[in-house]
């Protein structure tokens, strides 16, 4: 049976950022918190959208860290509570978006993060309450502008996958003009994050057709305009064409993931080193993409059709020269990731929510074969 979630309203195009003022006022947001990072600050984009805002109404926390934390999440409550805040402007990446959504749920719900941790997918305590978010990515990457989903690192080391509809943003301002200086490494590394959404989503076995369509169209953008983001940061066809990717990806991800996200999500909840999680995706993706091989019917035939490749092309080989003619890093070692982390990334890979749509779900044994291979 498919379950079609709910969806969030998307103002995009050159030029959205203009409607925040109106968007705030729609919902009724007088008092905004506005979280972003040191990057964003740095870019001048902060900046940027604060001059189209009364900024005497507007509480700024800029301290979200690279893989948000539960600390920055009670940092973020504080300065809420603080500026008498009704409501939360994510500006960034996935990192203040995603801590965005823990400062909207902590400011409005009693007790310790945890206890809102996904029941099952889709399900959790979480309740209607959550404060409005107005998401505007400067990433072209998670997603996480549409997305229902936020993941934590706990103070006591383990991963906090927080999933529900009440946190999915309620306005996304996506405007490509955000991303035009985004450098070429993350522009890949996010990019190849939106690539690897639509990707898994598509090979996800669960029945959901339109989440498929959309799947398709969107690797299929980010997959042609990849590089040309990459290579010549100020195209603008190409940077609206992956930050469409990138929603597509968020809009679609709900069919689930797989075994590329389980690694990624568990890598990245090291402390250190703090591992990017589109690079991580990026060097997962052809392993895993051979390990499926064979229990994905004629999804690989679609895909190589869809990127334009020859009927016999190794889909994994594909995948790893996009990565190399992006200057991405194709092993773990190259990220700072060594041996002894294996064992730590395995038990995490074992417990994350993505196992349960990968199409062949592997073992223990296999999480670790998998790391070795991509060491
Ligand atoms: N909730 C979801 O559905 C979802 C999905 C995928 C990933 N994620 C999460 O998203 C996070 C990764 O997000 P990300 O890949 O967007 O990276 P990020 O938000 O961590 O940002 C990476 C770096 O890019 C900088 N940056 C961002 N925009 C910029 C711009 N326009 N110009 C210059 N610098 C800029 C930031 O300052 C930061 O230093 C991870 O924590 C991951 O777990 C969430
Ligand atoms: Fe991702």
């Amino acid at each position: 049976m498919a379950t079609i979630g709910y969806l969030t309203t998307t103002i995009f195009d050159f030029g959205a950022i203009k409607s925040l003022p109106t968007e705030l006022n729609a919902l009724g947001i007088h008092r905004p918190l506005l979280v972003t990072d040191a990057g964003v600050q740095e870019a001048g984009i902060a900046a940027q959208v604060l001059s189209r805002l009364d900024q005497s109404t507007v509480t700024v926390f800029a301290g979200t860290p690279p893989n948000p934390t539960e600390e920055a999440v009670r940092e973020g409550v504080a300065a809420y509570c603080d500026g008498g805040c009704d409501g939360v402007i994510a500006l960034g990446g996935g990192s203040p978006i995603d801590l965005a959504k823990g400062v909207a749920l902590a400011a409005t719900h009693e007790g310790p993060l945890e206890q809102y941790a996904a029941i099952r997918d889709g399900v959790s305590r979480i309740t209607a309450k959550v404060a409005p978010v107005i998401a505007i990515p400067t990433t072209a990457g998670t997603g996480s502008e549409v997305g229902r989903g936020a993941l934590l690192n706990l103070t006591n080391g383990s991963k906090l996958a927080l999933i529900s509809p009440y946190l999915i943003p309620r306005r996304a301002i996506c405007d490509p003009e955000l991303t035009l200086g985004l450098p070429p490494l993350l522009t890949a590394a996010t990019g190849i994050d939106a690539l690897t959404h639509c990707i898994e989503t598509f090979l996800s076995p669960l029945i959901n057709p339109p989440a498929e369509a959309i799947a398709l169209d969107g690797a299929q953008r980010a997959w042609r305009f990849i590089q040309r983001a990459v290579t010549k940061g100020a195209d603008r066809e190409a940077r609206w064409e992956m930050m469409m990717a990138a929603l597509e990806g968020g809009l679609t991800f709900q069919k689930g993931l797989g075994a590329v996200h389980s690694l990624s999500h568990a890598a990245g909840a090291l402390r250190s080193p703090t591992l990017h999680h589109g690079m991580l995706n990026g060097v997962f993706l052809p392993h895993v993409l051979r390990f499926n091989a064979g229990h994905v019917g004629e999804k690989y035939a679609t895909l190589r059709n869809l990127f334009s490749l020859d009927n016999n092309a190794d889909l994994a080989e594909a995948m790893v020269r996009l990565l190399k003619s992006l200057g991405l890093p194709l092993t773990l070692s190259e990220m700072g990731f060594r041996q002894e982390h294996i064992a730590a990334t395995v038990t995490r890979a074992m417990a994350d929510h993505s196992n349960a749509t990968t199409p062949r779900r592997p073992s223990a044994g296999d999480f670790e074969t998998l790391l070795r291979a991509a060491l």
